[in-house]
């Protein structure tokens, strides 16, 4: 081999394993899968499209957004990675944009400005979701859809009645994606206890908005306990930790680098599960007939059929059973709200 050729093998073999590292995150790759996200040129659809694109789980990845996707797609389609990019905008392309997707992931939708609740995002994103979903149903009935749209108490909901209303509901299929409540739980857990917060498991249940964010700070991995003062402290940092990052950003939106990476690791692990790999584990937010909640977030198995099943929520202390109560009516109430628009928007739709 001559010494262009070596320096170049070196070069390949040395950057190649750290993207495969961060991409594959696990099992080798057996069958890759389409992948669209909806919402694409967002302040979330832009790094989470980066990181999808870095897998070798993806061999297609379908970009639709309301405006900006050429621009999105063509700049992520000079990757030398493996997916595909293929960018779709406006409507007259979002049938185009679904077809033959395994898995679907929804950050399409506004975020909240300083001084606003989640619920605040409704009269917005609902329809944005309901629109999206309807979409789902006709071109790709089968995949997993995956929604980070807020308010996800309500829009997983909405998802839900949307797919039943064109009788193509499989509840393994819809999750709302809790993974950053996930993320952040382990990284403040972590600083806490001077851990490595890679290390780090914190079960997170309940919904995903302020009182229905339930941290299980008495079951995480590796075991460790707290003071009463670090569980108020902590659990209040976790439920909070979305408004903290609207706060900082001062007007200009809401969590995105790290609702990136949540979405990535969300899809990453369905992608594995998806090709067979067993044992895989997320929290997220889906139909529930275990809790006395229609939908509730717990620690969910998955396989290569969506969700096989919910891990329950263990044992749970007594300060987190009192969460759980103080957390019953928000929750409710907008689950309730996301089913009554659901039926609303079809009624009109008909
Ligand atoms: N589940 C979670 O943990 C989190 C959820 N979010 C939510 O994610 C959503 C998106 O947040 P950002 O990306 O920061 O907002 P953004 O405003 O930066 O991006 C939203 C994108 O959606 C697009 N869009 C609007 N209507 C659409 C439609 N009908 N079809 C396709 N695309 C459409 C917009 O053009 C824009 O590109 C918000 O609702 C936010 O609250 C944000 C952080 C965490
Ligand atoms: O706080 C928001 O509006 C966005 C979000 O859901 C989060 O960062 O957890």
């Amino acid at each position: 081999m001559n010494k262009t050729a070596t320096l170049c093998t070196s070069l390949i073999s040395s950057i190649a394993p750290k993207y495969i590292r961060y991409a594959s995150t696990g099992s080798g790759v057996t069958h890759a899968k389409k992948v669209a996200v909806l919402g694409a040129s967002g302040g979330i659809g832009q790094p989470l499209s980066l990181l999808l694109k870095l897998s070798p789980l993806i061999s297609d990845l379908s970009l639709y957004d309301i405006q900006h996707t050429k621009g999105v797609g063509a700049d992520l389609s000079h990757i030398e990675t493996r997916a595909k990019v293929k960018a779709y905008v406006g409507k007259d392309e979002l049938a185009d944009a679904l077809k033959g997707m395994d898995l679907v992931v929804i950050p399409a939708g506004v975020p909240r400005k300083p001084g606003m609740t989640r619920d605040d995002l409704f009269n917005t994103n609902a329809t944005i979701v309901a629109d999206l979903v309807s979409a789902c149903a006709k071109n790709c009935p089968r995949a997993i859809i995956a929604i980070i749209a807020n308010p996800v108490n309500s829009t997983v909901p909405i998802a839900s009645e949307i797919m039943k209303a064109h009788n193509v509901y499989d509840e393994k299929k819809i999750v709302g994606v809790t993974t950053l409540d996930v993320v952040r739980a382990a990284t403040f857990v972590a600083e806490a206890k001077g851990l490595d917060p890679t290390r780090v498991f914190v079960p997170v249940i309940g919904g995903h908005s302020g009182n229905t964010i339930i941290p299980l700070l008495s079951q995480v991995s590796p075991p460790v306990s707290f003071s009463q003062q670090e569980l108020d402290s902590l659990t209040t940092r976790i439920q909070n930790a979305g408004t903290e990052v609207v706060d900082a950003k001062a007007g200009a939106g809401s969590a995105t680098l790290s609702m990136a990476h949540a979405g990535a690791r969300f899809s990453f692990s369905i992608l594995e599960a998806l090709n067979g790999k067993e044992g895989v584990v997320e929290c997220g937010f889906i139909a529930s007939q275990e809790t006395e909640f229609k939908y509730f977030a717990t620690p969910l198995l998955f396989s290569r059929n969506g969700v096989e099943k919910s891990m329950g929520v263990g044992k749970l202390s007594e300060y987190e059973t009192k969460l759980i109560e103080k957390a019953k009516k928000e929750l409710n109430g907008n689950i309730q709200n996301g089913i009554e628009f659901a039926k609303q928007y079809l009624a009109k739709s008909k």
